[in-house]
């Protein structure tokens, strides 16, 4: 077997959003502070699932009558569609779902009716805030937002509810970039501004003389999708296009012969600059006084991403200034915007109400995506768009399984043994692999990790969504470790070791030599085995419960505690013996199939070689 190299690689500890794995079912809300809505449980060789299935909450039975008046089907989950949704995506969901499409919903009503819904989906105009996600009391499994931005939706409250937000970040790329491109030309020809001018009977020839394009250089700030779409438009027109993004890749940039240059840079030599960023707290109002005092006079500005990366007031100001010579907006801070709104009404202003999705094609694909991506998060498979949790590609998830399994049960089992199980701190994980650190994934290990070693101390019901969050808000740091073994990396993984720290055990032979509780397993056949206990080797499968007995290591021992069994006809499953040397100290690790009395586990207690033993439900 491979040993295990020097080389240990540290990985960084742990705030991924995450998402999640395993077969759920969902609860009825319980009493518990932090009411989560699945419940995750894991087989082996179960198909990593992301949420819940579709088994209804209790509150659905109130929700979703049979044959009721509205048509909702029981035993189907119920999706609230709040905003306008293309009719091949309605139709999508309709196969599988109870849909109420209720558009314009007031905040009130929305709160009302979102703890009768298993899934909501919106658009840009509808805010999806803390409020929603406590008004759900914990039906809500997932957000579907029909187009990219979800600066509307409030993820920090849905990772703490437990909730997969997912997006459509694809199938509207096209229409925003050519809404780009369509403000930009309109601009620069003033076509807005002199189609008015002639529907109320001018004929101002002199008055709109606009700019030309070719040969000018367009700063592009964000060359993600939409960004990059507009780029090529725009060097079709001729125009110079550089670009700002501190986060793409400059060979993909040359790859349409674009320049990636600073944000500095962009603004002092652009003489048109479009945005394409998402709206975050570090693109908030990005041009601001400062920014447009650096640009070139006479600039012109786009944004079809999101009003709040502009400082609307300071536009104001840059415009009456002449620094910026017009802009062209399809976004607005605030939507809709105020029927005095200083900037909407500027005439070097050319304004859309949000149209950057809005066309035929963009919605009909939109719709399907993020109905197929609902449907599927509902049905439990890992959704290729989460936003809250981390996408693992469907080979990797499939190879992963078992030791999903695996890494749950040892978190499991690990806590179990911890006395008293609150003063938990420290959880260490170490993946003993072949493969290189970045060709091994472990959130979704970390996760399953995370939800065996809090379940059994908590009323909190954790899923890949929400793990991080829940040890983190539990105090929990959760490190992680790898061994580089050597060999050939047929599997991702020789073993998992999970270890806490700081902690008195029930079970004192579970302490290693370090200090800390440790618990080993590894992957046999597809099934989860538990390999190492404290110092002790054991191997017996991770299926049903298990008996952990310390004791002299002397014949008949294996006879005594399984006749003890036997006569309450409790199963062994597997039964292995761990040993320092012969005849000296040894663990006994016994699998049950059935959960034993408290009366045998006392009878085992009494066995005279027997100094210490623990029961543990896997
Ligand atoms: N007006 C409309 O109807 C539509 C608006 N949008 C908006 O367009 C924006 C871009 O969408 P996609 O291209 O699909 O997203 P994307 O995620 O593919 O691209 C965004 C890019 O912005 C970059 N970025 C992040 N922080 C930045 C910063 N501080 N400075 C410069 N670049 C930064 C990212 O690295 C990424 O490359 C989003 O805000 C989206 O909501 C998208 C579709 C329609
Ligand atoms: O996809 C986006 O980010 C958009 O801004 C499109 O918004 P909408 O779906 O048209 O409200």
């Amino acid at each position: 077997m491979a040993a295990p190299s020097p080389t240990t690689a540290a990985a960084a500890t742990t705030h991924h959003r995450l998402l999640l794995p395993t077969s759920h079912r969902a609860l009825a809300p319980s009493s518990s502070s932090l009411r989560l809505p699945v419940r995750a449980s894991t087989t082996p060789g179960a198909r990593i699932r992301v949420s819940a299935a579709t088994a209804p909450a209790a509150a659905a039975s109130t929700a979703s009558p049979p044959s009721s008046a509205s048509g909702a089907v029981e035993g189907k989950p119920t999706v609230l569609v709040a905003e306008k949704l293309g009719a091949a995506g309605l139709a999508l969901l309709r196969e599988f779902a109870n849909v109420d499409c209720s558009y314009g919903l007031s905040p009130e009503e929305l709160r009302a009716k979102i703890s009768l819904c298993d899934a909501l989906i919106v658009r840009s105009g509808t805010k999806v805030g803390r409020d929603v996600f406590e008004a759900s009391g914990g039906r809500l499994r997932v957000v579907g937002r029909a187009g990219v931005g979800i600066d509307n939706v409030d993820l920090a409250a849905a990772t703490e509810h437990g909730c997969l937000v997912v997006n459509a970040p694809t199938a509207n790329t096209v229409a925003a970039a050519e809404h780009g491109i369509a403000l930009l030309t309109a601009m620069a020809r003033n076509i807005a501004q002199a189609d008015a001018s002639l529907k109320a009977g001018k004929w101002a020839r002199n008055k709109y003389v606009g700019v030309s394009l070719v040969g000018k250089t367009l700063a592009i700030l964000g060359f993600g999708k939409v960004g990059s779409e507009v780029a090529r438009r725009a060097k079709g027109l001729g125009m110079q296009v550089i670009a700002h993004d501190p986060y793409a890749s400059a060979d993909r940039a040359r790859a349409i012969g674009v320049e990636l240059v600073s944000m500095e840079e962009a603004m002092t030599t652009a003489d048109f600059i479009s945005l394409h960023m998402p709206l975050t707290p570090a693109t908030n109002k990005m041009l601001n006084d400062e920014a447009f005092a650096k640009m070139k006079k006479g600039v012109r500005i786009i944004n079809v991403a999101r009003g709040g990366v502009i400082d609307e007031e300071a536009l104001v100001r840059a415009l009456d200034a002449g620094i910026v010579a017009q802009a062209a907006l399809d976004v607005f801070t605030k939507e809709p915007p105020t029927a005095d709104d200083k900037l909407v009404l500027h005439e070097n202003v050319t304004v859309t109400p949000h149209l950057g999705a809005s066309t035929v094609e963009a919605q009909e694909g939109v719709a399907i995506e993020i109905a197929e991506a609902v449907t599927g998060a509902l049905r439990g498979e890992l959704a290729a768009s989460a936003v809250n949790a981390p996408m693992v590609p469907a080979e990797v998830l499939s190879e992963l399984a078992p030791f999903v399994v695996l890494a749950e049960k040892l978190g499991r089992l690990a806590v179990q043994l911890v006395a008293g199980g609150g003063g938990i701190k420290s959880v260490k994980v170490t993946y003993a692999s072949a493969r290189a650190p970045d060709d091994l994934d472990t959130r979704l290990l970390r996760a399953m990790i995370t939800k065996g070693v809090i379940e059994p101390i908590s009323d909190v019901f954790v899923n890949l969504v929400n793990a991080d969050f829940t040890a983190k808000q539990r105090g929990i740091r959760i490190s992680e470790e790898r061994i580089l073994m050597d060999g050939l990396p047929e599997t991702p993984l020789d073993h998992i070791q999970v270890q806490i720290a700081n902690v008195e055990s029930k079970f004192p032979s579970a302490i290693a030599e370090t200090g800390e509780i440790t618990v080993e397993g590894k992957v046999k056949d597809g099934v989860p085995h538990l390999t190492k206990v404290g110092a002790f080797e054991v191997d017996v499968s991770m299926e049903g419960s298990l008996i952990l007995c310390r004791q002299v290591d002397q014949p008949g021992m294996i006879g005594s505690v399984g006749s003890v069994l036997g006569e309450e006809n409790v199963n062994v499953s597997f039964m292995s013996v761990g040993r320092i040397a012969p005849r000296k100290r040894a663990v006994m690790a016994i699998g049950v199939d059935e959960e034993p009395s408290k009366a045998t586990l006392t009878k085992i207690g009494e066995i005279p070689a027997i100094e210490e033993f623990v029961f543990l439900k896997l």
